[in-house]
């Protein structure tokens, strides 16, 4: 790992990055010395837009340390950024600083363009937009996102940083869908893949983990969020992934379908009455989890399922066996796997959903070690034993890292030399 100097963007002294993560309800940011590395406030807006709004704000240096919490009403994310840059500020650490040396944003579609970050100009804004009809819940959080940090210090370098990007690189055969060509270019219907900054990250720590450098190593990586996505890396280049044209394809979400038959769509319109918005909305919005027994949050169905809940039993079972199809299936792609490794909240939380993901995949010399996947850390993990052909691994996911380090090098290399990319 290469550590930035002090140098930091420009010669000017400035080193810190604030990173902007707008989900369709919430932001999560944090506030990134990229010196060391080190993270000097994390907060979370969420429930944007309802009654019961929350923001929490904790200060990861100085006197100000302590988690701070306020609940009410936030109308929307540009409200949303205005309170957390207001508890940024009370620590000293607000927009004005002049140790800012950019703000970095995720941007969840990048369509065919964008395959690495860039400095956000009007003309990247209007890219941005126009990918809007593809990512109807996050593109608009994140234009937002952008719009209002622009506002607030308009002299600083933004810098996008999309969850496409990893995906660039998957075969042609991959990324197709096998729909008549003309009209998928003349309307670039094509599978894109999310969540790349995840997949990226968390390959090359599991590389790192089993003691390799990510050229030498064949993983499957399931990054299970709210939003769910699995990806086959075959020597640190992505090969094929789960989510498509939107982030609505692949695997059980939380509110989100995952693969149905496409056939469902026009069937709901004609046969139901049903608008394309109202289909959008019902796939996207009240399906996954939510859609099949009425809470998304896996505590929450563990829970219900402890107390002989049938509807929940049944909304685990067609999560986990989806994520099994996909573990089966990226195993083909890759031919060898070295590991299958968990991430985001459920993957990294829920140590039913990696036992019964891969159970009875023996076969493909995938095991769990029951005591080893009961281990609650926030580090790398092993939950494989020791032996096993194939290596089960937890893996925190980082977004938030990643994006900074991705900013900071991108602001230096437009500025002059900076540190590099980290490993
Ligand atoms: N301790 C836990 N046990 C099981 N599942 C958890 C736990 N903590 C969080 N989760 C799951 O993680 C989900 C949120 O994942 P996260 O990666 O934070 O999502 P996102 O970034 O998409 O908002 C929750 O909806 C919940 O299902
Ligand atoms: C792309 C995507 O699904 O993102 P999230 O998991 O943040 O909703
Ligand atoms: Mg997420």
């Amino acid at each position: 790992m290469t550590t930035p100097t002090t140098e930091g963007s420009a010669g000017t002294g400035a080193y810190r990055v604030l990173v902007l993560n707008s989900g369709s309800s919430s932001v999560k940011y944090q506030l990134l010395d990229m010196n060391d590395r080190t993270r000097l406030a994390v907060g979370l807006v969420e429930r944007i837009g309802e009654e019961t709004s929350r923001l929490v704000h904790t200060p990861l240096v100085g006197s100000g340390a302590g988690r701070r919490e306020r609940t009410g009403p936030i109308a929307d994310h540009r409200a949303a950024l205005k309170a957390a840059e207001e508890e940024l500020a009370a620590d000293g650490l607000g927009l004005d600083s002049p140790q800012l040396a950019a703000i970095g944003h995720r941007v969840v579609h990048g369509g065919l363009r964008f395959t690495e970050p860039v400095v956000i100009d009007d003309e990247v804004l209007k890219e941005i937009e126009r990918l809007v009809p593809v990512a109807p819940l996050h593109n608009p959080a994140n234009i937002t996102g952008i719009r209002t940090a622009r506002t607030m210090r308009p002299d600083l370098p933004q810098v996008a940083v999309f969850d496409t990007a990893f995906h660039t690189t998957m075969p042609e055969y991959a990324a197709r869908y096998a729909i008549d060509t003309e009209t998928a270019d003349a309307h670039r219907i094509r599978r894109y893949g999310f969540h790349g900054t995840s997949h990226a990250y968390v390959s090359r720590k599991a590389a790192e983990l089993l003691g390799r450098t990510p050229e030498e190593v064949n993983v499957v990586v399931l990054h299970l969020g709210n939003g769910a996505s699995a990806s086959a890396v075959a020597g640190g280049r992505c090969v094929e992934t789960s989510m498509g044209l939107t982030p609505l394809e692949g695997l059980v979400m939380g509110t989100r379908s995952g693969d149905v038959d496409p056939a469902v769509t026009f069937h709901l319109m004609r046969v139901a009455g049903m608008s394309a918005d109202e289909v959008d909305a019902l796939l996207n919005k009240k399906s996954g989890l939510v859609g099949l027994c009425g809470d998304n949050d896996m505590r929450e169905i563990r829970r219900r399922i402890d107390e002989g809940d049938e509807r929940a039993a049944l909304a685990f079972d067609i999560y986990v066996h989806r994520l099994k199809k996909y573990i089966g299936a990226y195993s083909a792609v890759l031919g060898r796997v070295d590991a299958v490794v968990f991430t985001a909240g459920v993957g990294e939380n829920s140590a039913p959903v990696r036992e019964a993901a891969v159970a009875g995949l023996e076969e493909l010399g995938l095991t769990v070690d029951a005591d080893l996947n009961g281990v609650r850390s926030d580090e790398p993990r092993l939950i494989s034993p020791s032996g096993a052909r194939v290596a089960v691994a937890v893996v925190p996911t980082d977004e938030e890292l990643e994006i900074a380090v991705q900013t900071f090098a991108l602001v230096g290399q437009a500025r002059g030399p900076v540190g590099q990319a980290h490993n």
